[in-house]
């Protein structure tokens, strides 16, 4: 890889504007993520987060004929959408819940690489190497011993997991995470920062989008407020979350504590 390659930032998106079922969702957002950067998204109920997150997945298209329009991801503007998706490893609770079949951790890591939810014997070609890939990235997650277990079988926090195994065979650029501790109890919400730490100093950006300050990991030092659609705040962690901007986020008081390097906030 040259080094101009390697220095295209993750995303480049100028005056995105969607409009769903008459409605403006996203309102001329402008947002560029760095090659090496990680970023978390917060913002009420509503506000616009996961809308963003399928503008990059290419789920949503913004409104076209806008002068400055640009969707650029990795230097790219035209994707092959399972290209893309294979690129970001796209987690979210939905994915997960499709993902609860009679299948095995090891299937459905495997099935990462066929963008399927299932192994289909008959129709997937599943190589030593896939093989061999997913025991590795299941090690890295330190859920190797689960590999034959039934998804059905193992609790939410292995299931997510799980999904960070299913996106890592394919070496993705970044993580893409849409709440990802929903419905975590705390020890499996321990689990998974750590989890997300380990990936993000193997590399990978990560793009978090959350409610609950406490899940963006020491890594992720830079912090977009979203709010009715649009950017209501963009910059280092220690300056966006005060007491001031979340209030007005949340339309509530607000107090946000620093514990270490994590934050929480209360209301
Ligand atoms: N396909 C759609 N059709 C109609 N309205 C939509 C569609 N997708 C999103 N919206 C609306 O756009 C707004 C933003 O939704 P979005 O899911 O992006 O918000 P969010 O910030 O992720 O919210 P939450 O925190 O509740 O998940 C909401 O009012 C939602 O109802």
């Amino acid at each position: 890889m040259t080094e101009k390659q390697e220095n295209v930032p993750l995303l480049d998106f100028a005056d995105i504007t969607v409009v769903k079922d008459g409605r403006l969702i996203l309102d001329h957002i402008s947002i560029r993520v760095e090659a090496e950067e990680s970023i978390a998204i917060i913002g009420p109920n509503g506000s616009g987060k996961s809308s963003l997150i399928k503008v990059m997945t290419r789920e949503y298209y913004p409104v076209a004929g806008v002068p400055d329009l640009r969707m650029n991801i990795m230097g790219e503007e035209m994707w092959n959408i399972f290209d893309l998706r294979k690129r970001l490893g796209i987690i979210t609770t939905d994915l997960q819940y499709a993902c609860i079949r009679d299948n095995t951790v090891l299937e459905t890591v495997i099935s990462g690489y066929f963008s399927s939810i299932g192994i289909y014997d008959d129709f997937f070609d599943v190589t030593i190497e896939m093989k061999a890939m997913a025991h590795e990235v299941l090690k890295f997650l330190g859920i190797h011993h689960l590999a034959n277990q039934k998804m059905t079988k193992i609790s939410s926090g292995e299931a997510r997991k799980t999904l960070i195994a299913r996106a890592l065979v394919h070496d993705p650029k970044a993580l893409v995470l849409d709440e990802p501790t929903n419905s975590l109890d705390m020890k499996s919400i321990d689990q998974f920062r750590k989890t997300v730490s380990a990936v993000a100093a193997a590399g990978k950006n990560i793009v978090l989008v959350t409610h609950d300050l406490s899940d963006i990991i020491p890594e992720i030092k830079r912090v977009v407020l979203i709010k009715d659609g649009k950017i209501f705040a963009d910059g280092k962690k220690e300056d966006i979350l005060t007491d001031e901007n979340l209030t007005a986020l949340f339309d509530i008081p607000v107090k946000v504590q620093k514990h270490g390097e994590y934050y929480a906030a209360f209301c």
